[in-house]
């Protein structure tokens, strides 16, 4: 294959040059096309004879591929077909999913590729990514070598030990690298020629996995402290000498490891967390709409978090820097602003990480909102700071009770509340409890997708605050920009870009955030303001309006077959 299997707009007509014939052509997923192959094609690169009659064209390929996808009844087995339909033809793979994007997103990403995580090493089929195993660590440099795309510019990698709400799932983590790298072509635009998952396995403590004979992993419990940060870095330096230009994302990586990482490197080369930046981007998008629809603004909120982690802290610091733009100070923000853990309330005499102190309550001031001397429960915590805004990113089922609700609801007659954990399994409430509980007043977001609800006579949408709103957007407009850093500010102007384009705010409709079917546009647009933004703070290479516009039009990339040429052996 070529590297210039790159597939701007403008390069789309250009035939593309390759070198790959026969049964090898059919068996390289960014290049097969199948019965797609003109007569010509099947003449010129040994295909005749491999491949039944007819010609198709990818429509009708995706018509075939979805009547089969349809035939499937569990969502584990949809997902698994889409896989092998990845794994032999990239391009059929994501015109079925453009084709289908609100049936199949929740089957290639959250909730189903939970499972698919869960049970990674029971449906293994075909290699996909790379999987660095800390034995392997003095060979980094060769297996990026190894790795069959050539021109990297986006990399998401996990070392699995916080998968969505489900824990540790050793290189099972691996479906979601393949999950959000699938939304950065689906709904950014970004050529899947350009993406590379990858899984860091440094061992797993899920015993189940250690314990089961089927497990694909390297079987030992996992490496910690300086051994792990280490190996991390030996991975971040070999992609530095490899693609010195890569966005690499850090995904789903444990509580202890993800903001000590994030900070380590956020200034050193184009990095970013998607569960604490992304999450807080399109978390403070969702919340400057549901403003907009209430006439208020971010800082007339109190916030209570449930759940004091990654994802809890990293949109915390979001939500204050944005009261801070609406004109209230630092301090003030972080007094509307409360976070629990599984320890209750966090107060000053607990033993916190650094990115929580800040957050931290005084005891001495709050110690009496509850009768139990060591800590205040969410309960007590709502009943006394009478939230209006209520956000659950603890991974734990049920936590936003009906009394929990109930009595915010008692002091806010539109309450904003947002179960955001993942997956369906672990939402703090179900959006039809929510509902039913405050009489139809709240406005509602989860993370994992849920239908309307029906609320006497009435349909309530819930609108799906995930990330998956926010990364391709800022992938594309990275790539677009030439940006070789990701700020603070850039994911700042995500969220503005995305609650802009909200129903509610543009007035076109009453859901929170836009419909999946326009994904692709709001993309585009976040693209544009993120590559803005990093213009403005000097991190990008574009330097002009215009030419950035026309980058992202150009480097958008659509599913479409293009003619093949041969090039000399
Ligand atoms: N919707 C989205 O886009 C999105 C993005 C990121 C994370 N999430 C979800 O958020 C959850 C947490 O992710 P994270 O990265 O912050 O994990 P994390 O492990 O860093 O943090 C989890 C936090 O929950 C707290 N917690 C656990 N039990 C609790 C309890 N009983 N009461 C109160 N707090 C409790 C923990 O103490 C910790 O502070 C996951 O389920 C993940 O899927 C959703
Ligand atoms: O993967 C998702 O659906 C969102 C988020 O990154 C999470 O970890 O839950
Ligand atoms: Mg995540």
């Amino acid at each position: 294959m070529t590297n210039s299997s790159s597939t701007g707009q403008s390069e789309k007509k250009r035939p593309l040059y390759i070198r790959y014939a026969g049964p090898v052509l059919l068996e390289t997923p960014l290049l097969n096309k199948g019965s797609a192959f003109s007569v010509e094609e099947k003449r010129a690169f040994n295909l005749e004879g491999l491949l039944p009659a007819t010609i198709e064209t990818i429509e009708e390929q995706s018509q075939r591929a979805y009547q089969q996808y349809s035939q499937f009844n569990n969502d584990l087995d949809k997902h698994i077909y889409l896989r092998n339909i990845q794994d032999t033809n990239e391009t059929l793979y994501f015109k079925l999913i453009n084709d289908h994007l609100e049936e199949m997103m929740p089957i290639i990403y959250t909730p189903t590729v939970g499972l698919a995580c869960q049970k990674f090493s029971q449906i293994y089929r075909r290699k996909r990514g790379l999987f660095i195993s800390y034995p392997d660590r003095d060979r980094i440099d060769d297996m990026l070598q190894n790795a069959t795309k050539q021109n990297v510019k986006v990399i998401v990698v996990t070392d699995s030990e916080r998968i969505l709400g489900l824990g540790d799932q050793g290189i099972g983590g691996m479906g979601i690298p393949i999950g959000k790298l699938a939304l950065y072509s689906a709904c950014g635009g970004i050529s899947p020629a350009y993406t590379l998952p990858v899984v860091l396995d440094v061992g797993t403590n899920n015993q189940e996995l250690l314990d089961d004979p089927i497990y694909m992993g390297w079987r030992q419990k996992r490496i910690s402290g300086d051994e792990y940060f280490e190996f991390v870095d030996q991975f971040i330096q070999g992609v530095r000498r490899r693609w010195p230009n890569a966005l690499i994302q850090f995904e789903d990586f444990a509580q202890a490891n993800a903001t000590p990482l994030l900070k380590k490197y956020q200034d050193q080369l184009c990095c970013f967390n998607d569960d604490i930046q992304g999450t807080a981007a399109v978390t403070v998008g969702t919340l400057l709409a549901a403003c907009h629809a209430q006439g208020t603004q971010l800082k007339d909120h109190r916030v209570v978090f449930v759940g004091a982690g990654s994802a809890g802290c990293g949109i915390a610091e979001q939500i204050v820097a944005h009261m801070k733009e609406d004109g209230i100070s630092e301090e003030q923000a972080i007094s509307q602003v409360y976070l629990t853990s599984s320890k209750g309330l966090l107060t000053d005499d607990m033993p916190l990480r650094d990115f929580q102190q800040k957050f931290a309550k005084a005891k001495a001031e709050v110690g009496g909102w509850s009768s139990n001397v060591q800590n205040i429960s969410l309960l007590d915590l709502v009943r006394e700071s009478k939230p209006t805004i209520l956000i659950g990113v603890s991974g734990v089922a049920g936590l936003m009770s009906e009394e929990v609700i109930k009595t915010m609801y008692a002091s806010c007659p539109k309450p904003i509340v947002l179960p955001l954990s993942n997956p369906t399994s672990k939402v703090e409430a179900l959006p039809s409890d929510v509902i039913e509980w405050t009489e139809g007043n709240a406005i509602v977001a989860t993370g994992s997708p849920f239908d309307p609800v029906s609320y006497q006579d009435k349909s309530y949408p819930i609108a799906q605050c995930n990330n998956s709103y926010i990364f391709p957007g800022v992938g594309l407009g990275v790539i677009a920009s030439g940006a070789t850093r990701v700020t603070e500010e850039m994911f700042m102007t995500s969220s503005d870009a995305l609650a802009a384009c909200s129903p509610l705010v543009k007035g076109t409709g009453d859901t929170l955030l836009p419909d999946l079917c326009e994904i692709r546009e709001v993309s585009r647009y976040i693209a544009v303001q993120v590559g803005l933004k990093a213009m403005e703070q000097g991190v990008a290479t574009k330097v002009d309006r215009e030419v950035l516009e026309r980058a992202v039009e150009q480097s958008f990339w659509l599913p479409e077959y293009r003619d093949y040429r041969r090039t000399s052996f």
